[in-house]
C-alpha cells in the first residue's frame, strides 16, 4: 500500500492514487473564490518579480489560467514592462503529446484547443525551440517539496521537456506555479517526472534545487 498523504492533505488512503489525488486538487482549485483567485495571482506576480532564478531571464514560457489554476496574467503585465517575451504552449499538430511555444503579445489571436484552453493558431516558424527558452512556468494540479509534481495527466510536459534529462545544459529553469492548498506531502514519484528548479505560490518560493 501506499503511505497514506498527510497534512495538509489529508484524503482517505484508497484514494491516495494519482488520479484521485488529481481529482481532488483540480477539485480543491476550482473552489477558490474569484476574488480569493485574484488575491493569489497578485500575491504570486510579487514573489515572481523578486525571483533570483528569473533575473536574467528574457524568454518566459507561461499559460492561460484555466480550471482554477493560479493565474500569472499579472505578473506578465508587470514583466512585459521590463521588456521580457512572454510564449504559450501550443499542442502539436502532429507530435502527439507534444507542445510548441508560441509568442504571446497583446495583439495574439487566440481559438480553443481540444481542451477548450485557448491557444496561439500554430505558427511554425513563429515557434522557439523549448530548449531556446529561459524559464518555464508550468501549472501544477498537485505538488511536493521533494521535486514531486502533477499535472493534468496528459504528459504535455512531460514530454516536451523530456531532453532537459539528457542534456541539462540546454535546460530552460522550470518553476511549477501553484495554490497553496496544493501542496501535498508526498506525490508517488514517476520516473518520467521532470524535476523542477522551484515552486511559487501565493504565499511563497520554495527553491527545490
Ligand atoms: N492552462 C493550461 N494550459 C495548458 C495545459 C495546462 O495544464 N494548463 N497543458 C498541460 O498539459 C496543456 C493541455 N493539457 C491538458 C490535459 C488534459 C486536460 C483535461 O482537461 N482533460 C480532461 C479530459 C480530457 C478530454 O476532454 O479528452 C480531464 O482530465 O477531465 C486539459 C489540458 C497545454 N495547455
Ligand atoms: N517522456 C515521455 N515519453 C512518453 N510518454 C510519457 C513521457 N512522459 C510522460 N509520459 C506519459 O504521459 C502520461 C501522463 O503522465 P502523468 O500522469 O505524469 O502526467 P502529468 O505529469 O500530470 O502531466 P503534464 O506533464 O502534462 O503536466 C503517462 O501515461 C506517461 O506514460
Amino acid at each position: 500500500m501506499r503511505t497514506p498523504l498527510t497534512a495538509p492533505f489529508d484524503p482517505h488512503p484508497e484514494q491516495s492514487s494519482r488520479s484521485a489525488i488529481r481529482k481532488a486538487l483540480r477539485h480543491r482549485r476550482r473552489s477558490l473564490s474569484q476574488a480569493q483567485q485574484k488575491k493569489s495571482a497578485a500575491q504570486m506576480a510579487q514573489h515572481l518579480l523578486a525571483s533570483p532564478s528569473l533575473y536574467r531571464a528574457r524568454h518566459i514560457a507561461v499559460y492561460l489560467a484555466n480550471d482554477g489554476e493560479i493565474d500569472p496574467a499579472p505578473y506578465l503585465r508587470a514583466a512585459r514592462s521590463r521588456g521580457i517575451q512572454f510564449y504559450l504552449p501550443v499542442l502539436h499538430p502532429f507530435r502527439d503529446g507534444h507542445m510548441v511555444f508560441t509568442p504571446f503579445t497583446e495583439s495574439t489571436i487566440l481559438r480553443p484547443n481540444r481542451f477548450g484552453i485557448p491557444e496561439p493558431v500554430f505558427d511554425g516558424p513563429e515557434n522557439r525551440p523549448a530548449w531556446a527558452l529561459d524559464a518555464v512556468l508550468l501549472p501544477l494540479v498537485g505538488f511536493d517539496l521533494d521535486g514531486g509534481r502533477l499535472g493534468m495527466g496528459g504528459g504535455f510536459y512531460d514530454r516536451t521537456f523530456a531532453f532537459v534529462r539528457r542534456t541539462p545544459r540546454l535546460a530552460p529553469k522550470l518553476i511549477g506555479l501553484a495554490h497553496e492548498i496544493q501542496r501535498v506531502a508526498r506525490l508517488p514519484i514517476e520516473p518520467w517526472d521532470i524535476p523542477l528548479q522551484g515552486i511559487v505560490t501565493e504565499q511563497r518560493r520554495y527553491d527545490l534545487q
